[in-house]
């Protein structure tokens, strides 16, 4: 038996957890949205994780990059078979997973990184449901579900991430043989980046675009077979492989594919939206010139709950380690308090805890507004998609943004141990600090929002009315907003300071434009104040969000759950305004004297909340499989587990390496 399994929980978790004054349990029906919903998770989580098939007998770090890969496709095979036969049925949801944060927060216990199915089921599936005809769903989707092709989604060339419209691949139709032609005309038309493209991927979805009659239409989507069904060689006229190492996402097999004039049937240009008759004939369906861009705005959605998990696993990790963890002597007579005891680790920690909630939470509402703007499509109506859009954009781009920057914090505030591998947070932080990029780059996608706000304001100003998100736009002609220190006058505060910011865009660029800046240009010259107004923006909405949200949560909750919840809301508003008092002093009347009050009340609801702590993440209810730290499981044996995982090491399994004989020896040696 190893010397951890005789352990006991660490003392100072035990006391920790001894004074937490409120129910967790209860705070984490409310974060899983019901009783009946932890309760699913908590049997789906046995099923997958009692049966120890997450774990690895070789601690993956050690393994090389092709091992960890084929390790990752032995793993997603077994979770496959689990999500299929197991619990399929406990999820509720016939479509294998997709939208279901259970099934994705289980598999995170069987890869530290990510599974080369990543792809298959968080877009290549989605985009079958999405862009597909329903004669054309029927014959992919139960393919896909049943794991009988495995696909990718590959829009991303070498040349171009972010400008789709200046995707190189070219698929042209040729009316004699019904087929379309797939060709990379240039390395940088190249594809880029699909995750399992490398190795796994046998289909994938390729955007590409489509000539017909002489004519190009623009960028579709295609379902191309890439790779033999049987025997998994590339297909004549592919050529494919992976890309090599990176930051994170390394068993992914993220992988490059080039088409030499590569034909497949028409009926695999996905067809919804867009379509090309036998003859050729180009036929536009869909009402909204952006629908084939549906898949992205799903994925966007999902990251803010993506932002929102991971965090949680990091301020567990940092919060759980900060409890045991004692360093210095602020008092002679006393012995060294626990880190999380001093105000400046409560500020990097309590913060992350908050915005775990603010994203979770405004998560769950994204997805409710996404559900009501996917009803209101499916009838024909896509007037709240520019809205939708907008609202994705900045929601996806601050969230995972703000994850990356607090999950670094959670390993600054594990000192030199939080560099670790085995304290978790640097995959984490991999793993996050790649979703501020992909799906859409965070200044891009401000830039999206800034487009629908300055249009908006357009509108405010013409007294015209307002989608609900940019109501609070007509603020911007209307006096200074009065400085008010309750959450709901923060809230308002951080309206009236998106609304100046915007209009103070709207001005410069119209001056611009009067000193003879074409509109383009007096645009360009101004994005850095509309990047800034858009994050704005999103910051109110995530406020406005969080503070009804858990308003809502908690009109029948017990009381000291309530008070811990809106603790934490309102230290998110309190931390906000403070980093952005240089805002609040331009457009709103806080004063000199409202700021130190403002400072005080921030300072003091760090200490009403630190009795609690280690009860509020432990509320997050995430078991050490899915950690995967050696700092923050849940019997705080963090030395314990570092100095196990050490031993661990190949490093540790000889005495003498090979290399002291071979070239530290004979140096040593020559040099005496
Ligand atoms: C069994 C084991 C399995 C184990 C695993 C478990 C799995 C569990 C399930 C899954 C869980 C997790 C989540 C899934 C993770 C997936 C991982 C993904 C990995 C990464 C994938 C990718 O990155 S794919 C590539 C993504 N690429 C991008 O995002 C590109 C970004 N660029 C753009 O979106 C656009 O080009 C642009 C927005 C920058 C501009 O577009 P374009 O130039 O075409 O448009 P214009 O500028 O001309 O604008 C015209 C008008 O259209 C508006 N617009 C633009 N986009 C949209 C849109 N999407 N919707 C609506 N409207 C849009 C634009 O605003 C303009 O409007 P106007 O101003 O009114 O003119
Ligand atoms: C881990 C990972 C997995 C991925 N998986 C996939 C996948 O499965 N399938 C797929 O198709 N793609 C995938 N991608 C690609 C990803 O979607 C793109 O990398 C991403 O959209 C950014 O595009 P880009 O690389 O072209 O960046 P660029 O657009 O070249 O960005 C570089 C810089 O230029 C700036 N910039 C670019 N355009 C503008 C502008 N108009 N205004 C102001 N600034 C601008 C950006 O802000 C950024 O700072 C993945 C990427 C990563 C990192």
């Amino acid at each position: 038996m190893s010397q951890l399994e005789k352990m006991e929980v660490n003392p100072d978790l035990a006391m920790e957890r001894a004074k937490c004054n409120f129910n967790i349990m209860e705070l984490t029906h409310i974060l899983d949205g019901g009783e009946e919903n932890t309760v699913r998770r908590k049997k789906i989580e046995d099923i997958a994780l009692n049966s120890g098939a997450s774990k690895d007998a070789f601690p993956e770090e050690h393994m090389s990059p092709k091992e960890k890969y084929e390790n990752a496709v032995r793993k997603s095979c077994i979770f496959a078979d689990l999500v299929k036969n197991d619990f399929a049925h406990l999820t509720g949801l016939e479509t294998f997973g997709i939208n279901s944060n259970v099934i994705r927060r289980t598999a995170d216990a069987f890869f530290k990184e990510v599974s080369p199915f990543l792809l298959h089921m968080g877009m290549f599936v989605p985009t079958i449901m999405g862009q597909c005809t329903s004669d054309q769903m029927s014959y992919w989707l139960p393919r896909a579900m049943a794991m009988q092709i495995i696909g990718t989604y590959a829009q991303t060339e070498l040349g171009h991430g972010t400008f789709i419209r200046g995707l190189e691949t070219t698929a042209t139709y040729d009316p004699e043989t019904e087929e379309f032609v797939l060709h990379s005309p240039t390395l940088s038309s190249y594809k880029w980046w699909a995750g399992g493209l490398g190795n796994t991927a046998n289909y994938c979805i390729v955007v590409a675009q489509l000539y017909t009659k002489g004519e190009c239409h623009g960028t579709h989507p295609f379902i191309v077979q890439i790779r033999d069904e049987d025997t998994h060689m590339p297909l004549p006229g592919i050529t494919v492989g992976e890309i090599g190492p990176k930051m994170g996402f390394n068993t992914a097999d993220n992988g490059f594919l080039g088409f030499d004039h590569y034909r497949i049937p028409r009926d695999h240009m996905m067809m919804k939206n867009a379509q090309v008759l036998k003859d050729g004939t180009y036929v536009k369906v869909a009402r909204h010139g952006k629908l084939t861009y549906g898949t992205m705005v799903f994925v966007r959605v999902m990251l803010v709950s993506e932002a929102a998990f991971n965090l949680a696993k990091a301020c567990t990790i940092a919060v759980r380690y900060s409890a045991i963890r004692r360093q210095s002597k602020p008092k002679p007579d006393e012995g060294e308090p626990q880190i999380l005891d001093y105000a400046t680790q409560q500020h990097k920690l309590f913060i992350t805890i908050a915005t775990a909630h603010a994203l979770q939470l405004s998560s769950s509402w994204l997805w409710r507004s996404f559900s009501a703007v996917l009803t209101e499509m499916k009838e024909g109506n896509t007037d709240k998609l520019p809205e939708f859009h907008a609202l994705s954009s900045c929601l996806k781009a601050v969230s995972t943004s703000d994850a990356a920057y607090l999950i670094e914090q959670c390993r600054h505030a594990c000192g030199g141990h939080g560099y670790m591998i085995s304290s978790g947070i640097p995959h984490l932080y991999n793993f996050v600090s790649a979703t501020r990029t992909y799906e859409g780059d965070y200044t891009v996608l401000l830039l999206q929002t800034a487009r629908f706000l300055v249009k908006a304001y357009e509108q405010a100003e013409a007294k015209q009315p307002l989608t609900p998100t940019v109501s609070y736009l007509k603020l911007a002609f209307t006096r200074k907003e009065p400085w008010d220190s309750s959450p709901a006058g923060i809230v308002r505060s951080f309206q009236a300071l998106a609304a100046g910011k915007v209009s103070t865009c709207v001005k410069n660029m119209r001056k611009r434009m009067r000193s003879g800046l074409s509109e383009v240009e007096a645009w360009e010259t101004s994005t850095i104040q509309l990047v800034s107004a858009a994050e704005a923006h999103c910051r109110a909405v995530i406020s406005d969000a969080y503070k009804s949200e858990t308003e809502r949560l908690t009109a029948n909750s017990s009381p000291n759950v309530k008070i811990v919840m809106e603790q934490l809301s309102t230290l998110y508003l309190y931390y906000w305004a403070l980093e952005r008092i240089g805002d609040l002093l331009l457009y709103t009347s806080i004063s000199e004297k409202d700021i130190v009050e403002l400072q005080t009340a921030y300072e003091e609801l760090l200490q009403k909340i630190r009795p609690n702590a280690v009860g509020i993440v432990e509320a997050f209810d995430l078991r050490d499989e899915l950690l995967h730290s050696t700092l923050g499981s849940y019997d705080g044996r963090a030395y314990e587990r570092l100095m196990d995982e050490a031993l661990r090491s190949p490093m540790n399994k000889e005495p003498i390496n090979q290399s002291y004989y071979k070239y530290l020896r004979p140096m040593m040696k020559a040099n005496l």
